[in-house]
């Protein structure tokens, strides 16, 4: 690895992000060993784990919505300067499930607390590091959600059970970052055959990786 180099993911529930990750970390270590760093928000060290699971308890815990926006930013805070930065240092390729977009699409379109109040909080915390690229993996919500309903074995977290019209929100806030920063934002169409979401998104890693050799 020559230039450092961070990519994240984003997408609503069920998009399909764990699935495509699995495929192509294992394929990413493959080619880059011990100079592929993939980790995931809120989480990656023991600070941020900790405010992650104050953030995702199985019941509601009657959590303010702009506390919430502060300890995801506070869990990003640590994630940047633990873990991210650490690594763009040494010229690694860092791949995070979720990074800021997740803030602005969850916590200030879902929550209604408003986009540009989440990118001043976030830009305290995140000092202007933004990824070099975002793949956004779309998918509507009901098939997101039906996805994750009928399929996942893991545990349903309370952002999963939020309404209907909150994810609605989240997805919409989504479509619009990714139109306003479309240079960065680089859209997936999740609705697809897991293996062609596997494909366009390798498609999209392949051209950052030539592009920054
Ligand atoms: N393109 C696809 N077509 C059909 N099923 C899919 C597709 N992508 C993922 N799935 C299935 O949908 C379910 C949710 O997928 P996955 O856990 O990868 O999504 P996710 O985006 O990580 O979800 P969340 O963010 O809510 O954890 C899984 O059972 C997975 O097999
Ligand atoms: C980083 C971040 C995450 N969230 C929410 C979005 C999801 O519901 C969960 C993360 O779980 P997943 O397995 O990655 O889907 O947390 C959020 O609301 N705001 C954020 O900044």
């Amino acid at each position: 690895m020559l230039n450092p180099i961070f990519i994240s993911f984003e997408g609503p529930e069920g998009a399909g992000k764990t699935s495509v990750l699995n495929t192509l970390i294992a394929e990413l270590k493959m080619q880059f060993g011990n100079d592929l760093v993939s980790t995931r928000e809120p989480g990656g060290n023991p600070i941020s784990e900790a405010i992650r699971e104050i953030l995702q308890p199985e019941e509601d815990n009657g959590m303010d919505k702009r506390t919430e926006a502060l300890l995801y930013a506070a869990a990003r805070r640590q994630h940047l300067v633990e873990n991210i930065l650490p690594a763009l240092a040494k010229n690694k390729l860092v791949i995070s499930d979720r990074y800021v977009d997740s803030s602005l699409a969850y916590q200030g379109g879902g929550r209604d607390l408003g986009v540009d109040n989440i990118w001043q909080v976030n830009q305290f915390a995140i000092d202007g590091l933004l990824p070099d690229l975002t793949i956004y993996l779309d998918v509507p919500v009901e098939l997101g959600l039906a996805r994750v309903n009928e399929n996942r074995q893991g545990k349903i977290d309370r952002l999963d059970k939020e309404s209907l019209a909150f994810h609605q929100k989240v997805r919409k806030t989504y479509l619009k970052l990714q139109s306003e920063f479309s240079d960065r934002i680089k859209i997936v169409d999740a609705t697809q055959p897991l293996d062609k979401v596997i494909d366009d998104t390798r498609t999209l890693i392949n051209h950052i990786l030539e592009e920054k050799s």
